[in-house]
């Protein structure tokens, strides 16, 4: 650990005095015998970004609404030149409050080994991003990076609240990864020269949530609706149509970064069945060459001479095999992330996901047993799922329908969606992968 401290007239020479913060963080009681040494900070070992997040020290009902712009610059009075650890606590007043800091990330100015400890000092050029979990109380308004820094926060990082089942933490750190730089504003990501993710590529079976995935991804980057394009409905058989389709879809981004510059927002552009039209050059055999140059145009829009910065390229595809390997280079579709069928869990999960809403309107029978049904669906997708939910509601609705009568209402209190209801809709809703297995190999 390390701390700034002070000569006070109060403490005796040979002892130092810690807080309880402190004496929490270095683990060392009162009267505890220690060794200290001095830390002689090397050259260049200003923060380039430090992501703090705040609490009060003493939980509070009251909620606060805490300016970023004007923390930010009482913090750097405070604290300039001082060194700042990840995992360190450090209290602070601030309008009259008791708060205390969580140093969630320090990122140098100059980039070390991967396992230097992440600390350096605080400098006016610091870019302090500012984070507050929904429960604390704190509200943080004027920082434009808040937005997009809640993926990236552990704890909040949470696929299920997003509806997305089945995935592992795993998956949230590596797209947390890939992320991460977009947190940054312009300025420091140029100076710790980081070249933001572009292009990633979901591949998997069918109806595994690769599209809910990337949409849910695309929203939280930037909270504008992102565009989502089919790979045949851009193929056009009439000449030149395809490629002018490939360029339509930067052109508002283009638009932006031309009148933004590096304010620009992110565009993300979802590109579903992407094989569709980025099969390897030359493996078509229409002789025309179209496909090739289709895959030009869309490698020239990610990272060719009239490249865009805010633009991020999510594909998705069953085929991954069919992709022109040139797509899948470094700058272009570089993180790839396979989304399989779900385990056990996983589909516990979806099927909670997808009964969620009948549980909470008391629609679900108490005799429906999710983990048993999650046992018995190995191999069913997350979309089958959602059919075996969708089916067995509608057999309970079934038998409120009075055939002779069907304008007569509804008795809403009587539905119930029972757990034979499930079972049946388990002959109904079959798994395209249940017999075989090489079908599932292809979509590796
Ligand atoms: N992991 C999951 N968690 C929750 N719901 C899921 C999951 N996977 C699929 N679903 C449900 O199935 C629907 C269809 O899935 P989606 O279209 O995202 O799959 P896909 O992998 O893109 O399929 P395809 O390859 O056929 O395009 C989703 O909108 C969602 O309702």
């Amino acid at each position: 650990m390390r701390s700034d401290c002070f000569v006070s007239r109060d403490i005796r020479s040979g002892y130092i005095a810690l807080n309880a913060i402190q004496r929490r963080h270095a683990k060392v009681s009162t009267g505890d015998t220690i060794s200290v040494s001095r830390f002689i900070p090397p050259d260049n070992f200003n923060l380039a970004s430090l992501t703090l997040e705040l609490e009060f020290i003493k939980k509070r009902t009251k909620n606060e609404q805490v300016d970023a712009v004007l923390l930010d610059t009482q913090l750097k009075q405070r604290f300039i030149s001082q060194v700042m650890t990840a995992g360190q606590r450090v209290p602070f007043k601030y309008h009259g409050n008791n708060y205390i800091f969580t140093v969630n990330q320090a990122v140098l100015e100059r980039q070390e080994g991967s396992n230097a400890p992440e600390r350096g000092l605080i400098s006016n050029e610091t870019c302090i991003i500012f984070e507050a979990s929904n429960s604390s109380g704190i509200k943080i308004v004027n920082q434009r990076e808040a937005a997009s820094s809640n993926i990236f926060r552990q704890k909040e990082f949470n696929l299920l609240s997003l509806g997305i089942g089945g995935l592992s933490n795993e998956f949230a750190d590596r797209f947390r990864r890939a992320f991460a730089s977009r947190v940054f504003p312009p300025h420091v990501t140029s100076k710790l020269g980081i070249k933001h993710v572009k292009g990633m590529l979901l591949y998997g079976p069918p109806g595994t949530g690769k599209t809910l995935i990337a949409r849910q991804i695309g929203k939280m980057l930037n909270g504008r609706e992102p565009k989502i394009v089919n790979g045949p409905e851009v193929l056009s058989k009439f000449v030149g149509e395809t490629e002018k389709n490939v360029r339509d879809l930067f052109a508002d981004a283009e638009n932006d970064q031309q009148t933004h510059g590096d304010q620009s927002d992110l565009h993300v552009i979802i590109f579903d069945e992407i094989d569709a039209i980025c099969k390897s050059r030359g493996s078509t055999r229409d002789g025309t060459g179209v496909h090739d140059s289709i895959v030009n145009q869309l490698l020239t829009k990610i990272d060719g001479v009239e490249s865009l910065n805010n633009v991020l390229l999510i594909g998705t595809t069953n085929r991954k095999d069919l992709l022109d390997e040139a797509l899948l280079r470094l700058g272009r579709l570089e993180v790839q992330v396979e989304i399989s069928l779900p385990d056990e869990n996983g589909r516990l999960q979806i099927l909670q996901i997808h009964t969620n809403k009948m549980k909470e309107n008391s629609f679900l029978a108490p005799d429906v047993n999710l983990k048993e049904l999650a046992a018995r669906t190995k191999n069913y997708s997350g979309a089958e799922l959602e059919g075996v939910v969708k089916t067995a509601v509608s057999f309970a609705l079934n038998r409120q329908l009075s055939m002779d009568d069907l304008t007569k209402p509804v008795d809403e209190k009587s539905i119930k969606v029972t757990m034979d209801d499930f079972l049946n809709a388990l002959h109904e809703i079959t798994p395209t992968f249940g017999a075989s297995t090489d079908d599932l190999e292809r979509c590796r």
